[in-house]
């Protein structure tokens, strides 16, 4: 794909698809109806964050949101803007009702928040994909929701941990089952098994000594500067153990017969481009490879060569989402001020196997994305620029893949 001809052609014949997904069930003529079952197909939740202590000291309240009810939320217009000085005037006021599948309030915990997508993890691990997303302004929170820091963690480790302990004793941690383009699997050699275990060896390595890195620079006191405090929050596991021992279980039907087995991928869109946040040459500080959408043989887009790699426990899965998350850090530093130009999704890929790796019943996945707010430079820019930049048509087509992905066997929650 390399023409902006190319992009617009895939998108299309995306949303083409997603239409018909959409028709093609009598039940489901738009997105926010309800399916045959009593669940909504896409949900789209709101979280309104509180005060930051610098927002509160410039005095920034100026009851532009205010929430009606569990649902709805009126915006007014805040009172420096143009609209408001003609409001002033008497020419008017406008203030707009939106209402949302849940709304939740500035004093929301985080818990509560994973409420929300906690049945998602009951339905993959039920046989349905499901995609999550974070969509906001740049500042609005969507990565405290997403990742959140970690004495009080967001939704993705959340998922993690609640994931692992409702298949304790069911994970089937032979690699030789390996998910392969977006439905597909293959077997694996011997041989390939060998590359795939040093491949996962060598990212959780890495995770030890960045811990251990980090162990050291707490106790020089570095934490002050941005150094130290970015390499802060890649730190050990303890609040994540924490997190796992109070994490609940979710229902697995069938899961006396099943294992299953848990493959991740972490990627990152920056400038139209895709990278694989896995990808341990990028580790090596060598420029990074981007990699390139396709479509399988049932027109299913997927991430060409993009790695996956099997996890056995939620501890894996996360200091690999946490070593993932440190270089998207690093390739968000050296082009500076761009950090919220980067979308970033987690994908959560999970076979269903029978009879000790004879039969693989079914292929699902939930995946994260946490997506890049507009940009701080949005007065300097128009609107097609912009978009050029924030890398929305990757994202787009990223996102409406795995709508349709995640459509074809039901749940999507934004
Ligand atoms: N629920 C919350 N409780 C307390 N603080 C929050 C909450 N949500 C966000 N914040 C704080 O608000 C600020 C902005 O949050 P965050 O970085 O998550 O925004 P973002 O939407 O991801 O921004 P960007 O698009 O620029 O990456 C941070 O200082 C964060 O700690």
């Amino acid at each position: 794909m390399s023409t902006a001809e190319d992009f617009e052609a895939i998108r299309k014949d995306l949303i083409d698809e997603l239409c018909q997904e959409e028709n093609s069930n009598a039940s489901h003529v738009a997105l926010p109806q309800k399916s045959s079952g009593s669940k909504d197909r896409m949900c789209v939740h709101l979280r309104v964050r509180p005060f930051t202590e610098a927002e509160v000291a410039q005095n920034e309240s100026q009851d532009c949101v205010s929430i009606e009810n569990s649902t709805s939320v009126i915006l007014k217009q805040p009172q420096i803007s143009l609209g408001s000085r003609y409001s002033d005037r008497g020419i008017g006021q406008i203030a707009q009702c939106f209402t949302f599948t849940h709304v939740y309030g500035p004093e929301t915990k985080q818990v509560e928040v994973f409420g929300a997508v906690k049945p998602l993890i009951e339905d993959v691990l039920n046989g349905q994909n499901c995609l999550v997303f974070t969509y906001g302004v740049t500042n609005a929170g969507k990565t405290y929701t997403f990742q959140g820091p970690d004495n009080d963690m967001g939704i993705l480790p959340r998922s993690l941990s609640v994931l692992f302990k409702s298949i304790e004793g069911k994970i089937y941690r032979n690699m030789n089952i390996k998910p392969q383009r977006c439905t597909d699997f293959s077997r694996l050699t011997e041989m390939q098994v060998k590359e795939e275990e040093a491949i996962k060896k060598s990212v959780l390595h890495l995770f030890k000594e960045s811990d251990q890195y980090n162990e050291s620079c707490r106790h020089s006191s570095l934490d002050a500067s941005e150094g130290g405090s970015s390499l802060k929050s890649f730190g050990s596991l303890g609040d994540f153990a924490e997190e796992l021992k109070h994490a609940e279980q979710v229902a697995v039907t069938g899961a006396d017969r099943i294992r299953f087995s848990v493959w991740v991928s972490f990627c990152e869109i920056y400038n139209e481009a895709l990278y694989d946040l896995l990808d341990l040459a990028s580790y090596k500080c060598q420029k990074r490879k981007a990699l390139r959408f396709a479509q399988d043989a049932k027109g299913n887009t997927y991430v060409k060569d993009l790695r996956w790699i099997q996890v056995s426990s939620a501890e894996e899965a996360y200091k690999i989402l946490k070593q993932g998350r440190k270089q998207q850090s690093i390739a968000s530093t050296k082009i500076n001020n761009l950090s919220s130009r980067s979308h970033c999704t987690f994908s959560v890929r999970i076979l269903h196997v029978k009879n000790g790796g004879l039969h693989v019943t079914r292929v699902t996945e939930m995946s994260l994305c946490d997506l890049a707010g507009s940009e701080r430079n949005t007065k300097t820019k128009n609107a097609g620029e912009r978009l050029k930049e924030a890398g929305n048509i990757n994202t787009s087509l990223l996102i409406l893949g795995k709508c349709i992905n995640a459509l074809r066997h039901n749940q999507i929650s934004k």
